[in-house]
């Protein structure tokens, strides 16, 4: 377990609605190396989205051991999940949460903005980033003149921009059809064979899985079961 880059043990979140308590995940583990291209599965409310927000950091977990490299999630704050977040995380959502007014390079720029990054070296990267997803043909569009797909693709840009260890990704061909699917899996795969970037990544459509090292499915806020290198049927 020593080699893993993530790592979780017998995790549990329980949400309290109005006093009410309720357990979205009941004792979750999962091991993902570095490097590993991590498919999640499962019914709708079974907990994906909640065991992939406390990798992300985004929650905490109410008990249970996270380690991600060499942050122990389960310990830390909320200013140090922030840090962890910005210096090891790029996100993907199903919802693109582009900026229509601004343009294609100037949203993939925005997270550099936040971390301080000096305008010429956001301008760098963010066109290597653009390049990277093969929109670097389109700097100055606008998000309104692109197509879905096209779109996902600039957001994949935006989460890869400051070079993450580790991209998360929830449904993130959900709103495509089955082209626009293929190419942001097809580009998944390259930056995780290419730029060795850890991906997470949560999906209802099976047929995904064939693109991931691994799979493992969650049931009831359990993993269930792994299975490696092929697909789950
Ligand atoms: N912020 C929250 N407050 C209260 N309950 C929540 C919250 N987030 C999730 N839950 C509950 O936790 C359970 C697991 O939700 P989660 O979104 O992780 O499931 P999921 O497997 O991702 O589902 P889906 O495939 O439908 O997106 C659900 O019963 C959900 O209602």
């Amino acid at each position: 377990m020593a080699s893993m880059f993530i790592e979780a043990r017998d995790l549990w979140k329980i949400y309290n609605i109005d006093g009410v308590e309720s357990a979205a995940l009941r004792g979750a583990s999962i091991a993902v190396e570095r490097g590993e291209f991590r498919c999640i599965i499962g019914p709708s409310g079974s907990g994906k989205t909640t065991l992939l927000s406390l990798i992300g950091g985004l929650e905490k977990p109410t008990k249970g051991y996270l380690r991600v490299g060499n942050h122990l999630l389960h310990e830390m704050r909320d200013p140090e999940l922030t840090r962890y977040r910005n210096e090891m995380l790029g996100f993907v959502f199903q919802m693109f949460y582009l900026i229509p007014r601004i343009s294609i390079v100037e949203n993939v720029e925005l997270p550099l903005v936040a971390r301080g990054v000096p305008r010429h070296v956001r301008r760098e990267m963010a066109i290597k980033a653009l390049e990277a997803v093969g929109l670097g043909n389109k700097l100055h569009q606008r998000i309104n003149q692109l197509s879905g797909g096209e779109q996902q693709r600039v957001a994949i840009a935006r989460a890869i921009v400051h070079e993450p260890q580790l991209l998360l990704a929830d449904e993130p061909t959900g709103n495509l059809d089955t082209e626009n699917t293929e190419k942001v899996m097809d580009l998944f795969m390259k930056l995780n064979k290419d730029e060795g970037i850890t991906i997470v990544m949560v999906t209802h459509n099976m047929e995904l899985t064939k693109y991931c090292t691994a799979t493992s499915k969650i049931r009831d806020g359990k993993v269930v079961e792994t299975i490696r290198e092929t697909s789950v049927t």
